[in-house]
C-alpha cells in the first residue's frame, strides 16, 4: 500500500516536472524570435534545457525509491574512491583474546558476499594448540595442490605449511594485544579449563605467584604465558634474552605484512582497509566476544604480568613501535578523518541494524543464529538485530553479528554442500544483491 502511494505521488510529480520544463521552453522559443537571435542558437539552448531536464528527471527518479530500499543503497554503495586493486588473498593469524573474533567476522563478511574459498578447519580450529599442518584443512587436497583465498580461523602458526595452500601474494596479518591486559581476559575466559589457571583461586593469586601453578611444558599453558608468542609458533617457555627475542620479531616483521593492536581496533582498521583496498563498510563492526565485565588492573599487577610474559611484552612493544610509524606515514590528520568516518558509520549502522547500541548477554538475545558462544563461566556479550527491517538489510545486519562458530559452519555449507553436520543457518543470512 505504502509502495502504491509513494508511485502515485512520484507520477504526479513527473507529470507536473514535464509541463513546468515544457512551458518555459516554449516561453524561452518565443523570446528567442522576438528577439530576432539566430536558429542554431536558440536551438542548441533547446538541446540544454533537454539536457537539464533529463537530470532533473533522472535525480529525482534516484532519490525516490521507497525509503526501506533507500536504506539498502546506502548499505550497498561505499564505494573506494582509490584505483588500487582489492585484496583477496589473505592469511590472517587470530591470535587468542586479541579482538580475532571481530576480525574475522569481517573477513567472514568479505569472503562469503565475494565467493571466495576458505581453508577451513575439519572441526572448529586447526587441532590447536597443535602446530599447523595443511592437512588440517578440510578437503585439502595435496595431490593437487589446492589453493584458497583466505585462512583466518585459530591456529598456531607454522609458515612453510601455510604457504603449501595459500597462494604466494597472500597478505598476511596478524593482531596483538598487552599481555598484561590480555593475561586477564585470558585467565577469566579459561579459568575453568586451563590446567595452570584451574589451580589458582583468583588471578592475584596467580600474578603474586605465577611459577607455584605455571609448570613449564605441561599441557595446556598455552593459554597462561606468552599467549601470543606461542600462537605465532614459538616456544614460550624459552628464557627472554634480547638478541633471541629480537631476531624472532624481525622473522615476524618479514612475514607479517601488517601487525594490528587491539587497544587500537579503529586505527588498525583503517590502516588494514588501506592495505586491502577494501571499502569503508567492509572494516566497520560491531564487537563481538566480549565480556560483560572484567577486572581492573593496578600499575603493579600490570608491571608483573609483563614481566611474567616477557616474550610477549617485547614483541608488542616493537609492534605498537611499526604500527605507529605506519599511522605516521599514513598521515596523523588523515588518520583521525577516517577513524570518525568509520566510528560514524558504524553508529548509523548500529541505528539501523540493532535493538539498543550497546550489546546484551546471550540470554536476552532470542534468535538461535546470532546467539553468542558461551565458554567457560564468562558472560559473552552479543547483539540484538530489530526484526522489521527490509531482508537485504536485516541479512545485511545479521552477517555483522554472527558468532565465528556459526559463520565457519555457513561458509562450510556452502564450500561443501551437503556434508554440514548441524549447521543450523541464522534466518536472512543470504545477501544476494549486497557487494556482488
Ligand atoms: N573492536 C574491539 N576493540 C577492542 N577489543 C575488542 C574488540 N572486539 C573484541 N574485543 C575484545 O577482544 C577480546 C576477545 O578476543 P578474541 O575474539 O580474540 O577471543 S577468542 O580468542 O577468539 O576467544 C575480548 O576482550 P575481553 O572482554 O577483555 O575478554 C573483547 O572484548
Amino acid at each position: 500500500m505504502v509502495l502504491f502511494e509513494c508511485q502515485r505521488i512520484y507520477m504526479w510529480r513527473i507529470m507536473f516536472l514535464m509541463l513546468y520544463n515544457l512551458t518555459l521552453v516554449h516561453l524561452l522559443s518565443r523570446t528567442m524570435r522576438l528577439l530576432q537571435i539566430s536558429p542554431i542558437h536558440w536551438k542548441g539552448l533547446l538541446v540544454l534545457f533537454a539536457i537539464g531536464f533529463i537530470t532533473q528527471f533522472l535525480g529525482r527518479h534516484l532519490q525516490k525509491s521507497s525509503p526501506q530500499t533507500f536504506t539498502v543503497q546506502r548499505l550497498l554503495f561505499s564505494p573506494s574512491t582509490s584505483n588500487c586493486q582489492p585484496k583477496s588473498h589473505i592469511v590472517f593469524l587470530k591470535t587468542h583474546k586479541t579482538a580475532g573474533s571481530t576480525v574475522l567476522n569481517m573477513l567472514n563478511r568479505y569472503g562469503d558476499r565475494n565467493s571466495l574459498t576458505f581453508a577451513l578447519p575439519q572441526k572448529y580450529q586447526f587441532s590447536y594448540p597443535n602446530l599447523f599442518n595443511s592437512n588440517m584443512v578440510k578437503g585439502y587436497d595435496e595431490v593437487n595442490k589446492s589453493t584458497y583465498d583466505i585462512l583466518c580461523h585459530h591456529l598456531r602458526f607454522n609458515l612453510p605449511e601455510v604457504r603449501k595452500l595459500m597462494p604466494a601474494d597472500s597478505f598476511y596479518f596478524t593482531i596483538l594485544r598487552d599481555p598484561a591486559t590480555l593475561a586477564e581476559s585470558s585467565f577469566s575466559y579459561y579459568h575453568s579449563v586451563s590446567s595452570v589457571f584451574k589451580k589458582a583461586p583468583n588471578l592475584t593469586e596467580f600474578i603474586a605467584h605465577p611459577l607455584y601453578y605455571y609448570k613449564p611444558g605441561e599441557k595446556g599453558n598455552q593459554h597462561a604465558r606468552n599467549f601470543q608468542w606461542f600462537d605465532l609458533g614459538l616456544d614460550p617457555d624459552t628464557p627472554f634474552n634480547e638478541s633471541l627475542a629480537r631476531a624472532d620479531v624481525k622473522e615476524i616483521k618479514r612475514v607479517f605484512n601488517l601487525v594490528l593492536l587491539s587497544e587500537y581496533f579503529d586505527e588498525s582498521m583503517v590502516l588494514l582497509k588501506e592495505e586491502l583496498c577494501w571499502d569503508l563498510d567492509d572494516v566497520v563492526n560491531f564487537k563481538q566476544n566480549s565480556r560483560e565485565s572484567s577486572t581492573p588492573l593496578d600499575k603493579r599487577e600490570k608491571d608483573m604480568l609483563r614481566a611474567w610474559n616477557a616474550l610477549d611484552w617485547y614483541l608488542y612493544v616493537y609492534f605498537n613501535r611499526t604500527f605507529w610509524e605506519k599511522v605516521e606515514k599514513f598521515g596523523r590528520e588523515k588518520m583521525d578523518i577516517e577513524v570518525s568516518r568509520l566510528r560514524e558509520r558504524r553508529q548509523q549502522l548500529a541505528e539501523i541494524c540493532l535493538e539498543g547500541l550497546d550489546p546484551v548477554r546471550g540470554n536476552e538475545i532470542n534468535e538461535k543464529g546470532i546467539k553468542p558462544f558461551q565458554f567457560g563461566q564468562e558472560k559473552i556479550m552479543g547483539w540484538v538485530v530489530k526484526m522489521d527491517l527490509e531482508p537485504n538489510t536485516r541479512a545485511w545486519c545479521v552477517q555483522m553479528v554472527i558468532p565465528e562458530l556459526r559463520y565457519k559452519d555457513i561458509l562450510e555449507a556452502k564450500q561443501f554442500p551437503g556434508s554440514v553436520r548441524n549447521g543450523s543457518k541464522p534466518a536472512g543470512t543470504t545477501v544476494k544483491l549486497l557487494g556482488s
